[in-house]
């Protein structure tokens, strides 16, 4: 056997042998290497294309040999513009790479998101990493760390501690709106302030107030603290990993928009003792206390954590979850608030409908949740323009010869994705899809009608949103509080359906960033 081996690389070496001589026994080994890894790569993707069972699923024909594509899109920022356009093309289930499928099918996306499934979630963290709460990846692990915040993002525990700063936060925003239209003639990019009231809320949540970008003049430096980055830097992980170091490792040094992109977990991180120190703080009243000080808090008394024998969060856990809200938090709560402005306006009988619900109401979260044409727009804008609908990815690793999805065999190790973007534009699931109609939400024998199973703006099962309560909250109060604030505010010229086009950076966001409205500056 091993004569048989050596002769065969003998004979390997010998085809090399011509290159060695002209090029030098470096550059031989070199494209040798180059050689067997091609080689070995075109038969697998003839092997993905020819004889895998995901040849069954329709799909573009190069997503049977590679992801190259999808990858792009996924730089330029358009991934779910792109799937969507592949499902209105090929129906509920698409291949759109040799190893990923994506679906919309209510059916499907039940089976996946179901609680006790054996999807797990698609992560990117490395294991020396120690994950956010999002990205734990291991059951277990899952449950336990979720449970130290189930009881601080319950609405109870939420309205004591996060109503007042979220008020607060809310009234900031308004008045900056304010301000902005008196010096620009009526003009104001809603856009930012719902990107800083997003922010904000999460430093408040984070590290207690007095942290935040408004009250403290930041009002420029949003760019510092946007998830948009961090996105970036993934899509470019997953591209090509020697494209992401060679950005990392010297472009970031050449330029600064590169190293805020290949740097950006080093940017984004909470590095100081400082910073986990206050994230701990827990001798501010209780609507100054932070998350962590809560959940850590609630942990003392929680029987299935004390079970588990682990009763407290590392810095480590502090510190990553910190940054883990912040990603997750910020930017889906004030995309949707950008995007229900939008339909709103366009509306005018209901933006009166609205402006008239909310004119004399005191806006806390108990009056807000009593609101029907509230709740409706809210509820009809998560469906189409949710802030967090791009790709929830999952694969089953458990089975060892796979499983079978929507009639189609799915090989272990294949990642599987819903996006709630196309599962709510889907017309199986849902009647003239594209119309933006909250009375749907409003006959309460149809709104009941409508399960988790078809709508899912914050994914379903026990990878659920963590924070919907809150996301909730924020919602209602911020609407609430602009329509008192701004009655017969109008859509600027510069809005048009092009430029409220979705972008994906895993959170979804109008292209330019601009949402422009014009107000009558006046009282706020
Ligand atoms: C409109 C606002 C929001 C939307 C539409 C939204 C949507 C979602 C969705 C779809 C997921 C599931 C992601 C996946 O399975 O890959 C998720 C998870 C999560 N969200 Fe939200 N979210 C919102 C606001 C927030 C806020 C304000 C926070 C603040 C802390 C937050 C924290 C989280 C966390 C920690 C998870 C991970 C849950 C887990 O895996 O246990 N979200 N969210």
């Amino acid at each position: 056997m091993a004569s048989s081996d050596s002769g065969f690389l003998a004979q390997v070496w010998r085809l090399a042998n011509p290159v060695a001589a002209r090029f030098g026994t470096v550059e031989a080994v070199a494209a040798l290497l180059a050689t067997i890894l091609f080689s070995y790569l075109a038969i697998d993707r003839i092997r993905c294309a020819f004889f895998s069972p995901l040849r069954e699923i329709p799909g573009p024909w190069h997503a049977h040999y590679t992801g190259l594509v999808l990858k792009l899109n996924i730089l330029y920022g358009n991934r779910v513009n792109y799937v969507q356009a592949l499902h209105e093309k090929y129906g509920p289930y698409v291949r759109v790479a040799h190893n990923e499928v994506v679906t919309c099918d209510p059916a499907g996306g039940k089976e996946i998101h179901a609680v006790g499934t054996k999807w797990r979630k698609w992560s990117h963290i490395p294991p020396h990493i120690t994950p956010n709460v999002f990205a734990i990846v291991e059951p277990k692990h899952h449950n336990i760390r979720q449970r130290f915040y189930t009881k601080t993002f319950s609405q109870p525990s939420l309205r004591r501690t996060m109503q007042q700063p979220i008020r607060r936060i809310a009234q900031f925003a308004v008045d900056g709106i304010q301000n902005d239209a008196r010096s620009n003639g009526g003009l104001v990019n809603v856009h930012e302030w719902f990107m800083l009231f997003g922010n904000d809320v999460m430093y408040a949540l984070t590290f207690g107030e007095g942290f935040g970008l408004m009250e403290q003049g930041k009002r420029g430096q949003i760019a510092p603290v946007t998830p948009l980055e961090f996105h970036q830097m993934i899509a470019w992980t997953e591209f090509s990993l020697p494209i992401f170091l060679f950005g990392r490792f010297v472009l970031s040094h050449f330029s600064a928009r590169a190293n805020a992109i290949f740097k950006a977990d080093v940017c984004l991180n909470p590095s100081e003792d400082e910073a986990i120190a206050q994230l701990r703080m827990k001798d501010k009243g209780e609507d100054g206390r932070t998350v962590f000080a809560n959940a850590i808090e609630d942990a003392k008394e929680d029987e299935v954590l004390k079970g588990s024998g682990k009763t407290r969060l590392t810095d480590d856990e502090i510190a990553a979850d910190a940054l883990g809200f912040r990603l997750a938090g910020a930017e889906p709560v004030s995309v949707t608030l950008t995007y229900l402005i939008w339909c709103v306006l366009q509306r005018p009988d209901v933006q009166k409908e609205l402006e008239a619900e909310v004119a004399d109401v005191e806006p806390t979260d108990a009056a807000t949740e009593q609101l029907p044409i509230l709740a409706a727009v809210i509820l009809e804008t998560l469906r189409l323009w949710g802030g967090n609908a791009t790709a929830m990815r999952r694969k089953e690793d458990e089975t060892p010869e796979g499983t079978v999805l929507g009639g189609y065999r799915i090989p272990k190790g294949t990642t599987v994705s819903t996006q709630a973007y196309s599962l709510h534009r889907n017309p199986a699931a849902w009647q003239d899809p594209l119309r933006w109609d909250h009375t749907r939400w409003l006959d309460p024998a149809q709104s009941h009608a409508i399960s988790q199973e078809r709508f899912q703006p914050f994914s379903a099962g026990t990878r659920m949103c963590a924070a919907y309560h809150l996301a909730m909250m924020e919602i209602r109060l911020m609407t609430a509080m602009f329509f008192k604030a701004f009655p017969g505010a109008r859509l600027a010229p510069s809005v048009t359906r092009e430029s409220m086009v979705m972008t994906d950076r895993f959170n979804l966001f109008p292209a330019n960033h601009r949402c422009e409205v014009l107000i009558k500056p006046g009282k706020a």
